[in-house]
């Protein structure tokens, strides 16, 4: 249960703003890609059009070969937290995740081994418009994880955990790295990414920067930290 997301040439513009010009890579399995760059680099935007959320001007995302939108099950092949307050705020998280579950031909029985998965257990029965955003990242990464997928997308998906959710999402996208999967993680924390990418993306203006193994570029820089503001310098992201 491999699969490789291929991200080749894409270009898209909201009107004056050039999203994206050009963004190519490849995400292999097996390990962490880290996808990083300053704000308005392009990102989210990539990971919206892999998801089909958005449509590019040009250029092709596909994952194990295949364009998003071709899948029937998706949620069985990519898993993906782009925004953590994408739920109905009167569903309880239980619900949330059972009607996605519905939605998937998956069993029930599935939804509370997420639940368990993310810590939620004790708190899936209240609405999830309650939830705290640590708790909304747990919920979904959870919903990412239902449908047990090759690929994993997670846009910031530290945020707003406390130190212990830290500690638990680094272990757990280690061992989702570690059991095959492609795991593209969109982050700021370069301190996280160095401890658990094996690769790392850097973006800027809507391309890729540098595409290189994490071990490379702490080898030459010291840190990923010192490599990413080296490799960023001058490259202004919010145009
Ligand atoms: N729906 C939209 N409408 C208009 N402009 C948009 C839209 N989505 C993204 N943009 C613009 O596209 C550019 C890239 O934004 P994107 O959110 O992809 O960057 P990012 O790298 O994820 O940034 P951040 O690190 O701040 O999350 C920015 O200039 C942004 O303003």
């Amino acid at each position: 249960m491999t699969a490789t997301i291929e991200v080749n040439g894409l270009r898209k513009r909201y009107g004056a703003a050039l999203a994206l010009d050009g963004m190519t890579f490849v995400v292999r399995p097996g390990r962490v890609t880290g996808f990083v760059g300053p704000n308005g680099a392009g990102k989210s935007t990539t990971l919206r059009v892999i998801t089909g959320l958005d449509r590019p001007d040009a250029g092709t995302a596909t994952v194990g070969g295949r364009a998003y939108a071709s899948f029937a099950t998706p949620m069985r092949h990519v898993g993906a937290l782009l925004d953590p307050h994408a739920l109905h705020p009167l569903r309880t998280g239980r619900n949330h995740l059972m009607w996605l579950a519905r939605s998937q031909d998956l069993p029930a029985a599935r939804v509370d081994e997420v639940l368990d998965l993310a810590g939620l257990t004790g708190v899936g029965r209240r609405p999830a418009g309650g939830y705290s955003l640590g708790m909304r990242q747990r919920l979904g990464l959870a919903a990412a994880l239902l449908g047990d997928p090759p690929v994993l997308l997670l846009d910031e998906p530290f945020n707003g955990l406390d130190p212990a959710g830290i500690v638990w999402m680094r272990d757990l996208l280690r061992e989702l790295a570690g059991q095959g999967r492609a795991v593209l993680v969109s982050s700021h924390l370069m301190s996280e990414l160095q401890d658990i990418a094996g690769h790392v993306i850097v973006a800027g203006h809507g391309r890729v920067i540098v595409a290189a193994d994490v071990d490379d570029l702490v080898g030459e820089y010291t840190s990923l930290e010192a490599a990413y503001l080296s490799l960023t310098a001058g490259v202004g992201g919010i145009r």
